[in-house]
């Protein structure tokens, strides 16, 4: 399943099986508070029938008070449905202990827990094909949504469903026409409920797929903004932004009526029931065969009933939020990560070997690595070189087993990665993004997260490797600084050295340095090339390389053309050969020089 959106469509389903299923779901996402959860669940059941009970008991309470006038009898019945009623009240005292015995924050943060576990063993290229928005609902909102609702809502629910149930089949002792009345009342919400989940369903997915348009537009937006105002066409783009606002308000306008209008139908026709019951119980008395103590018992249950009833279709609407919320939580749990093959090995040496690995992304129409054959020997730097597409990002991918190829092996040391246990691999290889991501928390936090236990001087030590120190010692508060704080005024070539840092922090034998594509000052340059020689030494290093002139010195230079291995060799050698990587070379010096005319 690509597309969990399309998970949210409420097909309408047998009213119990949905139920069902949305039960099942949510006792297995309750984990192990599940028992509690089902213990809740059944007080709220027994709590809407000793609801019922405790109005049944208006038939004998009425007749024995107004056509017996048996004050022993009306004292006995009072008595009984005060009982009733307070033993329901308890009941449901103890069903929100699921709320408020913290067992519901509990079992929202185990679930938040497992999710989180999970997306760690999944391998990311499934990541990658969910919109990071999907992700996020099911761990963050879908969490909440199930649990702060479920006792919450079952409540109301449980009560409009099976109290009704209860007194219909009661007043069936009582008056079999009253009785037949009640129940064909009490079963008629659920054919209106059944009409009414689609409607519901489809204006929550159309008010969604309004509210992600504008999200993509927005961020589209607000990240251009800089550009488009430089050009001074800020308008054009803003007028679209507009569109997907006046979109969203028309959407929002049609779900809003289209569920008013079912919702007001619906309890239209039960309070019309209601009155039509009303109306036949005054003519039955009037012509004797209905008492009129009877009557007043009628007359105070329907009171009672009306309101849950009618109240009972606006939860329809919860129903489908939480059952979509398990739908992509489950959908989210149901991924498996990349087998692993036994027996567990451990590489010895670092060398990387690829060997007739073929590629191909699920959701492309070809293949973006073709039996590709490579060797990155160990305590070395390979430079992966070739044009944009051409490949270099997903092998890194694949040594790192974000994916596993279609045909052929990917080795470290001589052994296949299949065969290393995800922690392992993730402890041999270090990356170094173009994109550095810095949490908010002090730059110290911030370098020994590659290494949690390492101590204060470690950290700084790779700091120094890093060539990090001196700039870290001039912000307010040296390795204290909150990145939020500054975030903004680190440079790019700052950024990546604390990356690098990181990295040497962690100490894995391979790195993978994926270099900034952008130029950086020829200042920052230097030092970044100084902490990258202090990464490389003793390591095997591949980089992604964008501008030659980084790599002149790597020990091997892969020029990737279309998923295949065009060239390989030392810069000297592919120089003098006169291939891709000459024409490469030739076409950056060109561009080099233009942009030093530039400046003139
Ligand atoms: N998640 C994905 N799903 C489908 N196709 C993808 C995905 N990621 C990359 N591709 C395709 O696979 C091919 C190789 O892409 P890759 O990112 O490995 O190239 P690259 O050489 O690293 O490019 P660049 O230098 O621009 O980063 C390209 O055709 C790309 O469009």
């Amino acid at each position: 399943m690509n597309d969990t959106s399309s998970s949210v469509k409420a097909t309408p389903r047998p009213f119990l099986g949905s139920w069902h299923r949305i039960l099942h779901g949510l006792l297995r996402s309750t984990g192990q508070y599940a028992p509690r959860l089902r213990r809740s669940l059944l007080g709220l059941l027994f709590a809407a029938i000793l609801q019922g009970l405790a109005l049944a008991c208006l038939f004998p309470l009425f007749d024995a008070l107004l056509q017996a006038r048996d004050g022993a009898a009306t004292l006995f019945w009072l008595g009984a449905l005060s009982l009733l009623a307070a033993a329901a009240a308890a009941l449901r005292w103890y069903a929100q202990g699921f709320d408020f015995d913290g067992d519901m924050a509990a079992a929202t943060h185990q679930l938040r827990t497992r999710l989180g576990e999970q997306l760690r063993r999944i391998p990311l290229e499934e990541l990658q094909d969910r919109r990071s928005g999907d992700v996020n609902s099911a761990l963050l909102g879908n969490v909440d949504e199930n649990f702060n609702y479920v006792v919450t809502i079952a409540d109301p629910l449980l009560s409009a469903l099976l109290t009704p149930l209860v007194v219909a089949i009661a007043a069936l002792l009582v008056d079999w026409r009253i009785g037949l009345s009640l129940l064909l009342i009490s079963l008629a919400v659920i054919p209106l409920y059944l009409r009414q989940k689609p409607i519901y369903g489809a204006g929550t997915r159309k008010v969604a797929q309004a509210n992600q348009l504008i999200n993509a537009e927005l961020v589209e937006y607000t990240q251009g903004l800089q550009v488009l105002r430089a050009a001074g066409r800020e308008g054009e783009k803003a007028s679209r932004l507009q569109d997907s606002f006046e979109h969203l308000r028309q959407v929002q306008i049609e779900d809003v009526k289209s569920e008013i209008r079912s919702s007001m139908l619906s309890s239209s026709i039960i309070e019309l029931s209601v009155l039509l019951l009303v109306g036949l119980g005054i003519f039955w008395s009037l012509d004797g065969s209905l008492s009129l103590a009877s009557l007043a018992a009628v007359l105070v249950i329907v009171v009672r009933f009306a309101e849950p009833l009618a109240t009972f279709m606006n939860y329809s609407k919860v129903i489908s939020i939480v059952e979509a919320a398990l739908q992509r939580i489950d959908a989210l749990l149901a991924i498996e990560p990349l087998p692993q093959r036994q027996p567990a090995q451990s590489p010895t040496g670092f060398e990387v070997r690829f060997e007739g690995v073929s590629f191909q992304y699920r959701q492309a129409d070809r293949p973006a690595l073709h039996e590709l054959d490579v060797e990155l020997p160990g305590n070395s730097l390979s430079a992966l070189v070739g044009p944009s597409g051409s490949g270099k990002t997903t092998l890194t991918r694949l040594l790192m087993r974000h994916a596993d190829p279609q045909s052929g092996t990917v080795r470290i040391g001589g052994v296949d990665i299949r065969h290393i246990q995800p922690e392992q691999l993730n402890r041999l290889i270090s990356v170094v993004f173009q994109d550095v991501y810095l949490f908010d928390d002090s730059i110290l936090a911030n370098i020994r997260m590659a290494r949690p236990d390492a101590s204060d001087e470690e950290v700084e030590a790779a700091a120094r490797a890093a060539h990090c120190h001196d700039f870290i010692l001039r912000l307010a508060d040296g390795y204290q600084t909150r990145v939020g704080d500054i975030g903004g005024r680190l440079s790019g070539g700052e950024r990546q050295r604390i990356s690098i840092a990181r990295a040497i922090l962690k100490g894995a034998p391979i790195v993978i340095l994926d270099e900034p594509s952008a130029a950086l000052d020829t200042e920052s340059e230097v030092a970044v090339q100084r902490a990258i020689e202090a990464l490389v030494r003793g390591r095997t290093v591949i980089v992604i390389a964008h501008r030659l002139s980084t790599i002149a010195a790597a020990d091997r230079i892969l020029v990737i053309e279309d998923g295949r291995l065009a060239e390989q060799g030392r810069h000297a050698e592919l120089l003098a050969a006169g291939g891709r990587y000459q024409a490469m070379w030739q076409a950056q010096q060109q561009a080099k020089s233009w942009h030093l005319g530039e400046g003139h």
